[in-house]
């Protein structure tokens, strides 16, 4: 990921944990020994994954996982299947998953996954083969107790049923709750598909409420996959104007509001945004459009240096992981723009996810409307603990340093428990107690 660093860069291990961790020393008054703890991930592992193809060749694809910090359970995070996908950029994406299922309360760690590959150029039979041996190759470190695999990025519900089945195989037991996403037919949970989404639309109206904002509210969308689809369809649904949407090939745009249901519609038919009557944009068009409320939710690095000062939009909700690099984080507080952080933002696909651990593991199944009242009270209730440290007596922290605090304080309370460091219960000034 591009750190904004500069050509001399830091060389250290996870050199954009380093760079975040730096940002909240100061606000989540962390020691130095806070900052060992958390600067790397506690276990890298990669392998070059050998897959056969229809034609009888062989190839061999990069993949890692990094397995950030366990101190509060079983290590949790996603597995993407993209071409740029790179070991720092996993040990960033594991760095925010710890802080993820921290600042919502759910008791996991944070892990990520990834592999070297462009899945549009697969077979349906080519990509079952790389998911299995995946699992295959990391069998021994995930599992129900240990590190637990989900979606991300151009990874689905089918793609964790081979992966869930694969993992089964090896160990000669049923064991669903090693990986969540799963399709609802195979013990995965109702409502994981939408859950990224539906939190997202949760946290913007809690901030709505919480900044008194009233009138029409007009959205621009990056990203039109699993989150910027859903979300799409929440928003409009909750009665935001939705003017923009883009995905990887560009945008359309209509100010007087898009019609979301039949964009949708019609997107699952043809995947084609611009068979739609309305103005063709450009991504970076779309990422500087004078709109309420910008939402990246596509991949990192977005907004950054070269187009932070086009930013129009009065606040941005982050819906990726990661797409507003450091440098472009300071200008938009230093202009007043509220950034809803990634970590808070995007929390309810992570939060289903540990609702299907918890169904898998009683063997009880809800259904979607018990699913999404759990997920909007859990956001609900992240989101006024956020606000809470926010506001209370720091005037002047954003809130990505509010949800850091929460986060970094819960995982460092439970290292001290665990690690034999002095003075547990003294994490005063972070909102969260230890008890
Ligand atoms: N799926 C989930 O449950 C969660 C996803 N996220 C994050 O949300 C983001 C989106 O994830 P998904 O929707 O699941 O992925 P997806 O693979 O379903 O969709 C990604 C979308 O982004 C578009 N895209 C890709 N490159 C682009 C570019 N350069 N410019 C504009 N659009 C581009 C694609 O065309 C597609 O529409 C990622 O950052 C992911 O890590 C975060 C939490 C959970
Ligand atoms: O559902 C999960 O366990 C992880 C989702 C994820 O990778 C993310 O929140 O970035």
């Amino acid at each position: 990921m591009d750190s904004d660093l500069g050509p001399e860069g830091v060389e250290t291990v996870c050199e954009v944990c380093e760079v975040e961790l730096d940002r909240i020393t100061e606000v989540a008054q962390l020691t130095d020994q806070d900052i060992e703890l958390l600067r790397q991930p506690r276990r890298r592992i990669n392998a070059n994954i050998p897959v056969r193809m229809d034609d009888g060749s062989i190839d061999v694809f990069p993949s890692f996982r990094i397995q950030y910090n366990g101190a509060r359970g079983p290590t949790k995070g996603g597995i993407r299947f993209h071409p740029g996908v790179n070991e720092s950029e996993v040990d960033e994406l594991a760095f925010l998953m710890t802080l993820k299922c921290a600042v919502v309360d759910i008791p996991f760690g944070g892990a990520k996954g990834g592999v070297q590959v462009d899945p549009s150029e697969l077979s349906a039979g080519e990509l079952e083969r790389l998911s299995r041996a995946y699992v295959r190759e990391y069998h021994d470190t995930i599992g129900p107790q240990s590190d637990i695999p989900a979606p991300d990025v151009n990874t689905d519900a089918q793609i964790m049923a081979w992966m869930r089945d694969e993992y089964e195989r090896l160990e000669g037991e049923h064991a669903p709750g090693a990986i969540t996403g799963k399709p609802p037919a195979l013990d995965g949970s109702e409502g994981r598909d939408t859950a990224t989404a539906l939190g997202g639309a949760e946290i913007l109206d809690a901030f709505v409420d919480h900044a008194d904002i009233d009138g029409q509210i007009d959205v621009a969308i990056q990203g039109f996959g699993n989150v910027g689809s859903h979300l799409a369809r929440f928003l409009h649904d909750r009665g935001y104007n939705v003017v923009a949407v883009s995905n990887a090939a560009g945008g359309i745009r209509d100010p007087t509001g898009l019609a979301v249901t039949e964009l949708i519609d019609g997107y699952e038919s043809e995947h084609d945004l611009f068979e739609f009557d309305a103005t063709e944009i450009s991504n970076e068009e779309l990422l500087t459009a004078d709109v309420d409320v910008l939402i990246p939710a596509a991949i990192e690095d977005q907004i950054t240096q070269s187009n932070m000062a086009e930013i129009q939009a009065a606040a941005v909700l982050e819906m990726a992981n990661g797409p507003t690099t450091p440098a472009a984080d300071e200008y938009l507080a230093e202009q007043g723009i509220p950034v809803i952080p990634d970590i808070l933002a995007n929390a309810g696909g992570v939060t289903v996810s540990y609702f299907e651990w918890v169904q898998n593991t009683t063997n009880e199944y809800w259904t979607e409307r018990r699913v999404q009242e759990k997920l909007r009270k859990q956001m609900r209730t992240a989101f006024e603990a956020v606000a809470e440290l926010k506001t209370d007596g720091q005037p002047d922290r954003t809130w990505r340093e509010a949800a850091y605090t929460r986060a970094v304080d819960a995982v460092l309370t439970a290292e001290s428990y665990r690690s034999n460091i002095p003075d547990p219960t003294d994490r005063s000034g972070s909102g969260v107690s230890p008890d």
